[in-house]
C-alpha cells in the first residue's frame, strides 16, 4: 500500500509517521519539516506514545511514483492551491481530506470523483521543525465516502488505519460528522482565539451564553438543509459539548488560537463562515455567527496582536 501526505504539518505528519509502520508512506511538508524529518526522523510525543519515524519527505511527489491513497492534511485555506498543484497525480487514488471545517471536500470533488471525508478530534501541537505533541483526543477519527456512504476503499483505509495505532471507524454519514465537528470548532475556536484561553475556560457562563447563540444558529440552518450532524437539537448538542468534549480536550489551545498568535490566517470561512453560508442560501439569520467571523477576520489583520 502506497500512501502520500499533502500539506503535512501537525496532523499529516503524525498520522504519516504512524502509517509508515505499516506502509510506504511519502509525506510533501515544507522544506524546513522535510530537512528535519529527513535528517533526524520525526519526533512524535504525547498520548500517542514517544516514537520516532523514519518515511521520505519532501517539497513535492517524487517524480513517477503512483498512490493508493492521498491524505489533503493542510489547513482549509490551502486545500485549493494543493489540489491544483497535484491533482495531476491523483492518478486511481482516493484523495482523503483529514481536515476541519465545511469545504475541502467540494473543493477535491472539483479534481477527482474519489473523495473520502475524514474527521479527526485529537489535539496536535508544533514543538519545534519535525517535532509534534499530541496531546488529547475526544473520540475515534471517522471516515466515509464523501457526502456519504461506505465501501471496500473506505474499510481498507480504516483497517490500516487501526493497524497503526489511530483509533478510527468507517462511518456512513461522514459530512454530518464533519458537520458534528464544525459545531465544536465553531463554538470554543473562535472565542479560545479571541480571549487567548484554552477550551476550559469557555464553560464560563458569559462565554457559554454565546457559544449558545452560536449553536442555536447552526442547529437551524442544519435542519433546513437535511443535516443530521449526530445529535437532534442544539441542547442536546450543548450538554455534551459542556460534559463530554470541554472536559476531554480542557487544556488545549484551539488550532485558531495557534494561528492567531503565530499571525496566520485561520479556517474561520470553513467553520462559522459555512454556518453564515447555509443561513444566508436558506434565508435564516445567523448574526452571531456573523459577528464571530467579522471578529476573528478584524483579528487575523490586526497587526503585531
Ligand atoms: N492541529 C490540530 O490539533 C488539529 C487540526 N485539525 C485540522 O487539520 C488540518 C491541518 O491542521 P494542522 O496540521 O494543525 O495544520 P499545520 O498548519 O500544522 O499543517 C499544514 C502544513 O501544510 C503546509 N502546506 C500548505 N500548503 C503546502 C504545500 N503546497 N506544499 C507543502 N506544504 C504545504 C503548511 O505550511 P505553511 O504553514 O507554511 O503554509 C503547514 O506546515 C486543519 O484543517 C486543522 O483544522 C484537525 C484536528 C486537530
Ligand atoms: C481540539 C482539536 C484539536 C480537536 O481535534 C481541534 O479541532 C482544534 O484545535 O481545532
Amino acid at each position: 500500500m502506497k500512501i502520500a501526505v499533502l500539506g503535512a504539518g501537525a496532523v499529516g505528519l503524525c498520522v504519516a509517521g504512524m502509517l509508515s509502520k505499516v506502509c510506504d508512506v511519502h509525506a510533501v511538508t515544507r522544506r524546513r519539516n522535510a530537512d528535519a524529518i529527513n535528517k533526524d526522523g520525526l519526533i512524535m510525543t504525547g498520548i500517542w506514545g514517544s516514537e520516532t519515524f523514519h518515511f521520505p519527505c519532501s517539497e513535492n511527489l517524487p517524480e513517477g511514483a503512483d498512490f493508493d491513497y492521498i491524505f489533503i492534511t493542510s489547513k482549509s485555506i490551502a486545500t485549493r492551491d494543493i489540489c491544483e498543484q497535484f491533482s495531476d497525480r491523483f492518478g486511481d487514488a482516493d484523495v482523503i481530506s483529514l481536515q476541519n471545517g465545511i469545504g475541502n471536500e467540494e473543493i477535491i470533488a472539483g479534481y477527482t470523483d474519489r473523495v473520502i471525508g475524514a474527521m479527526i478530534i485529537t489535539g496536535f501541537e508544533w514543538r519545534g521543525d519535525g517535532k509534534v505533541h499530541v496531546s488529547v483526543e475526544a473520540a475515534p477519527a471517522k471516515l466515509g465516502r464523501f457526502p456519504g456512504g461506505t465501501d471496500e476503499r473506505v474499510e481498507t483505509i480504516v483497517k490500516l488505519l487501526q493497524s497503526s495505532g489511530i483509533n478510527a471507524l468507517a462511518d456512513d454519514n461522514v459530512r454530518g460528522s464533519l458537520w458534528g465537528k464544525t459545531l465544536y470548532n465553531s463554538a470554543l475556536n473562535p472565542l479560545g482565539a479571541v480571549m487567548m484561553v484554552p477550551y476550559k475556560e469557555l464553560l464560563d457562563k458569559n462565554a457559554f451564553n454565546i457559544i449558545k447563540e452560536i449553536i442555536n444558529e447552526a442547529f437551524l440552518v442544519l435542519k433546513e438543509e437535511g443535516i443530521n450532524p449526530g445529535w437532534d437539537n442544539a441542547e442536546s448538542y450543548l450538554k455534551y459539548l459542556k460534559e463530554k468534549q470541554i472536559p476531554d480536550t480542557a487544556d488545549h489551545h484551539s488550532s485558531m488560537y495557534q494561528d492567531i498568535s503565530m499571525g496566520k490566517k485561520t479556517e474561520i470561512d470553513f467553520i462559522n463562515g459555512a454556518i453564515t453560508d447555509l443561513g444566508n442560501k436558506h434565508n435564516i439569520d445567523t448574526p452571531v455567527n456573523r459577528t464571530i467571523v467579522n471578529l476573528i477576520k478584524f483579528r487575523e489583520n490586526l497587526k503585531n496582536a
